[in-house]
């Protein structure tokens, strides 16, 4: 059985990974940390910060808020356990912070663990290869009205990807107002929408001379990153010190 800490239990992502590990005979919840232990009852113990966690767990998953990373980090590397981390809103120091862990334990990160983003990614880099300059690059996001970081992490990774294709000489432009110009072709333009219960949209569109191509994934359910945080969790367990991510569970996707 492999036992979990789970950082940010009483968050709408924490709850969903409560439910499906319950439904898994592999995996448990060991302890939860969360800013609000009290804010639901849970069959296993919650501390408000990870100075207080005293359970060893084989693996902490983390779905939580950027600003916590730091401790989470400081919390892994002293209890030398393996780190899933989901949270989006990671800044470059961030993600250099987690390239650094990954020397001395485990780390996967992934800003979205469904696979079909994953493949999607692929999808966005290839065509932007194939299609080069003559075709205007726009990213489109939208999500429930309780996300607090924007654009999404899921954004930046397409764009990233995109960004690779064109040996990163792209530019991106976080929406329109108050721009004066007409876009250039560097230009990759990311914009969020933000409303009700949106569980996670992702279109990107290649918009060229007489015609477009549009790429869309959307989550019909939290479920899918749950699951796919709990396979992580297993693989990471099994895997020496390195830095992963969902390319590693679900194979290569180049196409
Ligand atoms: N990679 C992926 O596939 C996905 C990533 N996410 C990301 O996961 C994160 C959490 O998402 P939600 O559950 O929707 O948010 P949420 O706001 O519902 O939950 C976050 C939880 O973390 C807790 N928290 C915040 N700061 C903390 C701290 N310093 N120490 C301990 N606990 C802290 C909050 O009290 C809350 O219970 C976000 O960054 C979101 O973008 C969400 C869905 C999928
Ligand atoms: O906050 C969310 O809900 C989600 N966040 C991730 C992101 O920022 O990309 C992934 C998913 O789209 C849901």
């Amino acid at each position: 059985m492999i036992k979990v800490i789970l950082h940010g239990c009483n968050g709408k992502m924490g709850r969903v990974l409560v439910k499906l590990m319950k439904e898994d005979p592999e995996i448990e919840v060991t302890a939860g940390i969360d800013k609000e232990p009290e804010k639901y009852t849970n069959d296993f113990p919650v501390y408000a910060h990870t100075a207080l966690c005293r359970e060893k767990g084989d693996v902490v998953i983390d779905f939580s808020h950027h600003s916590a990373l730091p401790q989470l980090i400081d919390y892994c590397l002293a209890a030398k356990t393996p780190l899933v981390t989901a949270t989006t809103g990671l800044s470059g120091e961030d993600m250099a912070r987690l390239a650094e862990t990954s020397k001395s334990i485990p780390v996967f990160h992934s800003a979205n663990m469904s696979v079909g983003i994953n493949l999607m990614t692929d999808l966005a880099a290839r065509a932007g290869k194939t299609l080069g300059t003559a075709f205007d690059i726009e990213i489109i996001e939208k999500h429930h009205n309780k996300k607090v970081d924007s654009p999404s992490g899921t954004a930046y990774m397409l764009a990233n990807a995109i960004n690779a294709a064109f040996n990163n000489n792209k530019e991106y432009i976080y929406g329109r107002h108050g721009k004066a110009d007409i876009r250039k072709d560097t230009h990759v333009g990311i914009h969020a929408i933000r409303g009700g219960t949106i569980v996670g949209e992702h279109t990107v569109i290649f918009a060229g001379p007489d015609e477009i191509i549009e790429i869309t994934h959307t989550a019909l359910s939290k479920d899918i990153f749950g699951l796919g945080a709990i396979k992580a969790a297993k693989f990471l367990t099994k895997q020496p010190s390195g830095f992963y991510n969902m390319n590693d569970i679900i194979g290569s996707l180049s196409l």
